[in-house]
């Protein structure tokens, strides 16, 4: 990314708080007037203290601690201004990554490393909080001492003041020396702090496989791999900044000891009087200050740019799922729940097959549809594409007659509730999971969609029955139990269209031919997609489709599908009933 749009980035972080901004900065500005201003009262002070001027000597003292005081104000003014407004658009970042990351689609999370994208939405947001604070106000605090107090320090002696700075060329020359390494280290430690944060999140998410497999040490090696090579960027990084910081520190010191050697050399020859001579020796310290931190706003400044792309290309990514400009609106209780496909085909991204293949039916309103076929026939696809989870052409799938694409994402998924495979459960309680979708629906409500599921009689013998918390700070359910809950929490929402992606696969047969015939609860008959791997309560469905490498292969129900001699249902049943026998 080019530079010129970094700072267009930084404006824009800004540009809410600009009249903050401006007003540390313009506070900013004063501090050093005032700065410049009694270093030359101090100048004057001892020359009254030369004179044995007492009198004068308190007035000055005075003076300096008025001026001294209302600075002091004014940079603490400064500083919780400029620092407030990094604050503020740390906030804000961190909100507008999260909004970002809640619009993005399924797919763009299994592309990227989660441990990656928190990092970025945490350490690189505080970079870039810490470049706007500290770095633009010690930019400001640079500008600022150059405009006021070396005009200050040239009026009172030309030849001190460029004796002065005439080594601060040199400290450029360095710091620009040091930039691009300094730039090319931090972009190292931020991918490398990544690594470690993802695989952390891998491993406590896999903890139990590490344990069946004995991969502990594995682990941990892996880890200790990753964790040196970030010690071994931030070292890199440390020493090179300490270098840095020091060249210039000596920079600095060596023009002090230039100004008090050619200094003393005109005091000694009544060239320079000793007001003067004092007011120059402060005033230099006073320029030393901020010009030495500029190794620090470099390097602040840089972790900062470095952060900016990191975080900009999150935010760069654009959904392939939206609403199309012109979405109509439906609302989703207008819906009956007729859904039909026309040559439905989706390939996935880098698959030389289609997942979906020429997918073509009419599923009439209420119907059960029972979905089978072998495993990786594309039953999961074809239950993605319908909520559109995955980005699928226009023209191919089709609510009550509405093309999905045209339809607006919210009311397109209020009209379906799905469940798919993997039935995941917050940490709150087995009630709030259940009213998810719903959060206002009525305890009478939760309770019905649980008995539906077959959940109820489990829940009511849980220590706090719908309380119960479950997950981190609660009771662990089993599969089934999980299943159930999610499915119970997909009947709450009294959809049109219910999906079940194999989402029971981890309750026994009969209980699911039982749920299946539960499932219309609520106000209307739900138009039913039941995909599964359990043949016999698959059998109990109004039709159903068998699936093979992406086709519908077959349709019909139990009987005429049984009918079909040699066909891959007779097969696929003929196999689930030799299992059966084996079990
Ligand atoms: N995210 C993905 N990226 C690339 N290919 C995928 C992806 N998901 C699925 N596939 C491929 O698409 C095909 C269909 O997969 P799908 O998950 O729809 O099958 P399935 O019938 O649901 O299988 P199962 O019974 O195991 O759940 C498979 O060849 C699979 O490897």
């Amino acid at each position: 990314m080019a530079r010129p749009s970094r700072f267009r980035h930084v404006w824009n972080y800004i540009r809410p708080y600009r009249d903050k901004v401006v007003q540390g900065v313009v506070a900013l500005f004063f501090v050093n007037l005032l700065t410049a201003r009694i270093q030359i009262e101090i100048g004057a002070g001892v020359d009254a203290l030369k004179n044995n001027d007492y009198r004068q000597v308190l007035i000055y003292a005075g003076w300096i601690f008025g001026m001294a005081s209302v600075m002091m104000g004014m940079r603490l003014w400064s500083r919780m201004l400029l620092f407030g407004v990094g604050r503020q658009v740390e906030f804000d970042l961190k909100q507008k990554i999260f909004d970002h990351l809640l619009i993005m689609d399924p797919a763009y999370f299994g592309n990227n490393r989660i441990g990656d994208l928190i990092n970025r939405a945490t350490s690189d947001v505080d970079s870039v909080r810490r470049m706007l604070g500290f770095a633009v106000l010690s930019l400001f605090n640079m500008i600022f001492a150059y405009c006021t107090i070396l005009p200050t320090m040239l009026n009172i002696n030309v030849k001190l003041s460029l004796v002065a700075v005439s080594v601060y060329p040199i400290m450029l020359l360095i710091v620009n020396l040091f930039a691009g390494r300094m730039r090319g280290l931090q972009a190292q430690v931020q991918e490398q702090l990544s690594s470690v944060s993802e695989l952390i999140q891998e491993d406590m998410s896999g903890i139990a496989l590490i344990k069946i497999y004995a991969q502990e040490a594995n682990e941990r090696n892996a880890f200790r791999s990753l964790n040196r090579d970030l010690l071994a960027a931030n070292m890199d990084m440390a020493k090179t900044r300490t270098i840095l910081f020091r060249i210039l520190e000596g920079v600095v010191a060596f023009s002090s000891l230039l100004v008090l050697w050619v200094g003393a050399e005109d005091l000694a020859s009544k060239t320079l009087e000793i007001k003067d001579f004092v007011s120059l020796i402060l005033l230099t310290g006073q320029l030393a200050f901020p010009t030495a931190l500029m190794g620090f706003t470099l390097t602040a400044y840089q972790r900062g740019e470095v952060s900016i792309d990191r975080i900009e290309t999150i935010l760069a990514e654009v959904p392939q799922i939206q609403d199309a400009g012109n979405a109509i609106a439906i609302p989703p209780d207008n819906l009956q729940g007729q859904l039909t496909a026309k040559g439905l085909t989706f390939t996935y991204p880098a698959q030389d097959q289609p997942a979906l293949d020429q997918v073509n039916f009419q599923i009439e309103p209420g119907e059960t549809i029972a979905v089978i076929g072998p495993i990786g026939s594309g039953k999961s696809t074809l239950a993605n594409t319908m909520p559109r989870l995955l980005a699928i052409d226009p023209g191919q799938l089709f609510v009550d007659g509405h093309d999905v694409t045209e339809m607006r994402l919210q009311d397109l998924r209020g009209a379906i509730a799905y469940v798919p495979q993997e039935s995941f459960l917050f940490s709150t309680s087995i009630r709030d999971n259940i009213r998810y979708g719903n959060p206002f629906a009525e305890p009478f409500e939760v309770e019905q969609a649980a008995q539906a599921a077959q959940m109820d009689g489990e829940i009511q013998n849980f220590p706090k029955q719908y309380e119960t918390m479950v997950g981190e700070r609660g009771i662990t359910l089993s599969g089934g139990q999980r299943q159930r809950t999610a499915l119970a929490r997909a009947l709450v929402i009294d959809s049109p269209i219910l999906i079940l992606d194999d989402a029971l696969s981890s309750v026994d047969n009969q209980t699911a031919t039982k749920i299946l015939q539960n499932l219309s609860t609520g106000t209307r008959r739900k138009t039913v997609i039941f995909i599964s791997h359990q043949m016999s309560a698959a059998a109990t469905a109004d039709r159903i489709f068998v699936m093979d490498a992406g086709k519908v292969m077959q349709v019909g129900t139990h009987e005429t599908l049984l009918q079909e001699s040699g066909g891959l249902y007779e097969k696929l049943w003929n196999q689930q009933k030799l299992a059966a026998a084996l079990n």
